[in-house]
Order: structure tokens, then C-alpha cells, then sequence
């Protein structure tokens, strides 16, 4: 079941505020969806991503389908009371993992051959086994199964005719994703996704094909895989706000903080990226007044936490008081710093809740601006404090 509600469209923008009610919740959009590949965000408990205002979750069908397998999942109903994660979740086909694979995979018209990283297996990734796999981690989106149009491969640049021919596969598979799902009287909501490669009237072609098939959401996939960030922006300006309004909009794999309020500009409701997860992880903070390395000797001796206007628990420990307003409970940078020199666990784990924190913040924000009719004012104050540095 799915049902988005449009409670507001911005006078200045594409953007608009919404909510998704779903099997398993309620979601506030515009949203961000942290990533957890393997049924698990990494290094972060389900109650920590709960005080942190996380609404939805991703999970990889292949990673998952890999290991445990679907036996497991069929014994936990699903993917909910195995990660003990009781919030709605969304889960990718596994055709972005498959394509991953490189040249470990054959591509067919009835689907993908190739051998299981884990164990050498051979394997076969269809329509029909995405949309099974899907339905027994009971999921509360699905996503149909489409090829990931390459921008480029081994220094070829994807042309037009290829993606032309990649994009009109995807959309015979997002019929036979649709057919499938109908078949085993999947009781969640399917999505469709945009591709075309960096062609606006493939981008076209492939929305109005989508829509004709009346899905109850739509994805735009095919970006973020090694494109100039220009090409990017392109397609997120052109596809997402040619989608139907009265339903939900997922640009897959994005982005940096800049390309989450771009993106809501552009009339994007929904995102997922694993930079927030994955930058942690490599010492990367983001913070409000811009971004800062941990490793940097810079924050050996400074008391400050890494965001002074924080009030995640890295930063502003368990009263949730940020430094500026008068809170000392955070860890410092002195200490992030050292957990990091000495490859300490808790570093990362710190580090993922703050990130985390501040994506999830952000999206906040942008929401309680779009309510209060400020959303303008928002992009202009969030583009200087990023620009004043940390
Ligand atoms: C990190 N970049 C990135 N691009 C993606 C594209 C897709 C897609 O087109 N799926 N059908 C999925 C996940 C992605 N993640
Ligand atoms: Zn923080």
C-alpha cells in the first residue's frame, strides 16, 4: 500500500513538502533514506538511527539475497524482524550491485547469468527473481529491475544508441517487474525507474513509457555512476519534475548536502547516497560551515566538537545541547582526531551518527522551511554557511 499526500508546493521551486504513508509508517518527505547494504546501517544501532529522525532505511536485495539467503529471510518474515527495524524500508533490485560485477556477468534479454562473489555459483538475476527476492524481505518499496545505463565503459562513452537500447530493455523489465509483482499479490508498492543515460529525449521517452504503466512511484536512476557532476544536475533538472506530481519522485544515489537541496529545488521528494556512511568511515565530517578531515592535525588540540551547532550525540552527547548553546557533553575534535590516528572503532561509529545526523537535520530543515514558506531564504543561508568553512 502507498499513499503520498502533497501538502505544499514552493512559489520559488519545484520542491514541494509531502507525506508517504506506507505498510510499515508514516514518511515526511522531502526525506533522506540512510543506506544499510548488508541489513544493517553501518555501525549504528536501530534506536540510534530513531533519535536521529530516520524514517526509512534502504537494504540491497542482491547483498542480501547472497547472504543470508532467502531461507533465513522467509523464517523473519522478512527483513523488518531481522534487522529489528520495525519503520518502513526500501530495497534496490540488485541490478546496480549486479552491474557492479563487471565482467563477471552475461546480459540477456531474459535477464543476468553471473557467479556469486561470495561463492563462485552461477547465478541468474531476472525481472521476476528481483521482484521474488523483493517479496520475501517484504519491503515496503520495491524497485523494479532495470540496467543501469553506463556513462561510460573502459573509456567508451555510452552513445545515444546504447542508451537507447538499454533504456528500452529497462522498460520492457519494469512491465515484467510490474507483471511479477501482481503475480505474487505483493501487498507493497512498486516503483518504476527513469533511465536514458545523459539524453533528455531518451530521459523522456523512458518517463512517458513509465507513467503509461501507472506505477505508484518513480525513480530516476542512471546518475552518479562517474558522469560529470554538470551531466548530473542536467538530468536532475530536466527528468524529476516532468514526473506526476501526485507521486512520489526517487533520484537513486545522491549526493552531497548541495545536491539534496538542489535536488529538492528540482522536485525531488526522495534520496539515498552512502557518502554520509562511507565518509564517516574515512574521516570525513560534514558539517553546517562545510566540511573537514579528522586526520588533519589541525583538530589535535581543539576542544570544540566538529559542529558546534550539533546536537547529535557525538557532538552534544546524551543532553543533545549544542556547544553554542552551552552544552559541554560532546567529544571533542582532539578526541575524534585520536580515535582516528589510532584506527579506534569507536571512531567511525561517531562519526557515522554525526553524519548521519546531519543529513537527516538537513532534510529537516529544508521540510520546516518549505512549511513555513521559506525555503528560498533557506537555500540562500545554507549555500553561505557551507561556503564559511570549519
Ligand atoms: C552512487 N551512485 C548510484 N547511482 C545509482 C543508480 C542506480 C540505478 O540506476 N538503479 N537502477 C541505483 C543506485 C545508484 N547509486
Ligand atoms: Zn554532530
Amino acid at each position: 500500500m502507498l499513499q503520498f499526500e502533497l501538502l505544499q508546493n514552493d512559489p520559488s521551486s519545484h520542491a514541494r513538502r509531502g507525506t508517504l504513508t506506507l505498510n510499515h509508517g508514516v514518511v515526511q518527505t522531502p526525506i533522506f533514506m540512510p543506506v544499510g547494504t548488508y541489513g544493517t546501517v553501518k555501525g549504528v544501532m536501530p534506536r540510534s538511527l530513531e533519535e536521529m529522525g530516520a524514517q526509512i532505511i534502504l537494504g540491497n536485495t542482491f547483498h542480501l539475497w547472497m547472504r543470508p539467503g532467502l531461507d533465513i529471510m522467509e523464517s523473519f518474515g522478512g527483513l523488518h524482524d531481522f534487522e529489528k527495524w520495525n519503520k518502513p524500508i526500501l530495497t534496490d533490485s540488485g541490478g546496480f550491485q549486479v552491474w557492479s560485477l563487471g565482467a563477471m556477468r552475461k546480459i540477456t534479454e531474459e535477464g543476468v547469468h553471473f557467479a556469486s562473489p561470495v561463492n563462485g555459483d552461477k547465478l541468474f538475476m531476472s525481472p521476476e527473481v528481483s521482484m521474488q527476492i523483493q517479496t520475501t524481505l517484504n519491503s515496503d518499496i520495491v524497485m523494479q529491475l532495470d540496467e543501469c545505463t553506463p556513462y561510460e565503459t573502459k573509456g567508451h562513452l555510452t552513445t545515444q544508441a546504447e542508451a537507447r537500447k538499454s533504456m528500452e530493455m529497462s522498460r520492457r523489465w519494469a512491465q515484467r517487474s510490474k507483471d511479477e509483482f501482481a503475480r505474487l499479490e505483493n501487498p507493497n508498492a512498486l516503483f518504476g525507474i527513469v533511465q536514458g543515460g545523459m539524453f533528455e529525449n531518451l530521459r523522456q521517452e523512458s518517463l512517458d513509457a513509465l507513467v503509461e504503466m501507472d506505477f505508484p512511484g518513480y525513480a530516476v536512476g542512471g546518475v552518479s555512476v562517474g558522469e560529470p557532476k554538470d551531466l548530473m544536475l542536467q538530468i536532475m533538472a530536466h527528468t524529476p519534475h516532468r514526473l506526476p506530481a501526485h507521486k512520489p519522485r526517487y533520484l537513486m544515489g545522491v549526493g552531497t548536502p548541495e545536491d539534496l537541496v538542489q535536488g529538492v529545488a528540482d522536485g525531488v521528494d526522495m534520496f539515498d547516497c552512502v557518502m554520509p556512511t562511507r565518509n564517516a568511515r574515512n574521516g570525513t565530517i560534514f558539517t553546517r560551515f562545510g566540511d573537514l578531515k579528522l586526520r588533519n592535525a589541525r583538530h589535535k588540540t581543539d576542544h570544540q566538537p566538529i559542529d558546534t551547532t550539533c546536537t547529535c550525540h557525538a557532538c552534544a552527547g546524551t543532553s543533545g545541547v549544542s556547544w553554542d548553546q552551552g552544552g559541554r557533553e560532546g567529544f571533542s575534535r582532539a578526541y575524534l582526531h585520536h580515535l582516528d590516528r589510532c584506527g579506534e572503532m569507536l571512531g567511525p561509529m561517531l562519526a557515522t551518527i554525526h553524519n548521519l545526523h546531519y543529513y537527516l537535520n538537513l532534510m529537516q530543515e529544508v521540510r520546516d522551511a518549505l512549511d513555513a514558506g521559506t525555503f528560498a531564504a533557506f537555500r540562500a543561508q545554507f549555500k553561505a554557511d557551507r561556503a564559511r568553512g570549519v
